[in-house]
């Protein structure tokens, strides 16, 4: 029977410019077909994670010190980026990068350009992604500078689409969006994974948007895993719901006895 688990990372420890420790480590592990998100605040970690795990990390002057990354049995460390990509592990890097002078079928295009697909895969790619995102059809000559912040994250996914991903790995897609937008690029997301089996790997700190369409998630605190487990286990926890759900951690009750407050159960 072939491994289910399409990546493995192990015991991560990286630093940025041989001296900033961001990840102590991080250690998790995804399955070919599901969604996993990966949580945290704000300088977790997460967007370091991600970009070890294209093997980018070096443009950002940052090292990987111990530990292992591997993606459907390859070392990630010692594979080129663009050879990740052709394996089927694409990224979709925070801030959406378009290029904004190109219009949005242009931009589409040179997702499938980069992967060396034939004229005639190109086009049912974007039939394709144009079926996912309405939105990007009606939008598709138009400069992709002039689309709104949605678009523009719609038109970074659907690139991403164009090179056949078999694990796509995004960073903060809801960042900066309205909920409404987020939601639909949100409910995207979960119909590709269903319906094509794709895998996802999702960066966020809005955590209730992504706990509802993840199977598993991983919470990064200060470069180190420290929780994992199922999206309904961790939508449970009180303390996720404290700190990253915007529920209210309990309340401090004067006490009787003592001027010193006390925690109400
Ligand atoms: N290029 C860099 N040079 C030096 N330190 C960096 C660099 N990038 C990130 N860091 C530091 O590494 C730690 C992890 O940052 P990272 O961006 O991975 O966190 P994050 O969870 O993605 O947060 P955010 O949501 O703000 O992007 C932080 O302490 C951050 O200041």
């Amino acid at each position: 029977m072939s491994d289910p688990t399409l990546l493995v990372v192990d015991g991560l420890k990286a630093t940025y410019v041989h001296a900033i420790t961001a990840l102590h480590d991080v250690g998790f592990t995804l399955a070919e077909g599901e969604i996993v998100a990966l949580l945290g605040a704000n300088g977790a970690g997460k967007t370091t994670v991600l970009k070890a795990l294209s093997n980018l990390l070096s443009a950002a002057r940052g090292q990987i010190r111990a530990g292992s990354i591997r993606f459907a049995g390859r070392d990630v460390t010692a594979t080129r980026p663009a050879d990740l990509v052709r394996a089927g592990l694409v990224p979709v890097l925070e801030g959406r990068h378009c290029f904004p002078s190109l219009t949005v079928e242009e931009n589409l295009i040179s997702g499938g350009l980069g992967r060396g697909s034939t004229r005639r895969e190109i086009a049912a790619d974007l039939d394709k992604v144009y079926a996912h995102f309405p939105q990007l059809a009606e939008k598709r000559r138009t400069a992709s500078g002039l689309t709104s912040g949605g678009e523009q994250q719609m038109t970074a996914i659907g690139r991403a689409l164009m090179s056949r991903p078999r694990l796509l790995v995004l960073d903060e897609p809801s960042m900066g969006l309205a909920p409404l937008v987020v939601q639909d690029i949100f409910a995207t997301l979960q119909r590709l994974n269903r319906e094509e089996g794709l895998s996802l790997l999702v960066a966020e700190q809005n955590a209730a948007v992504a706990l509802r369409v993840a199977h598993r998630a991983i919470v990064l605190e200060n470069g180190v895993t420290v929780l994992s487990g199922t999206a309904a286990e961790l939508t449970a926890r009180d303390d996720i719901k404290a700190f990253y759900l915007g529920h209210k951690a309990p309340v401090p009750v004067p006490s009787r006895a003592s001027s010193t407050p006390a925690f109400a159960g």
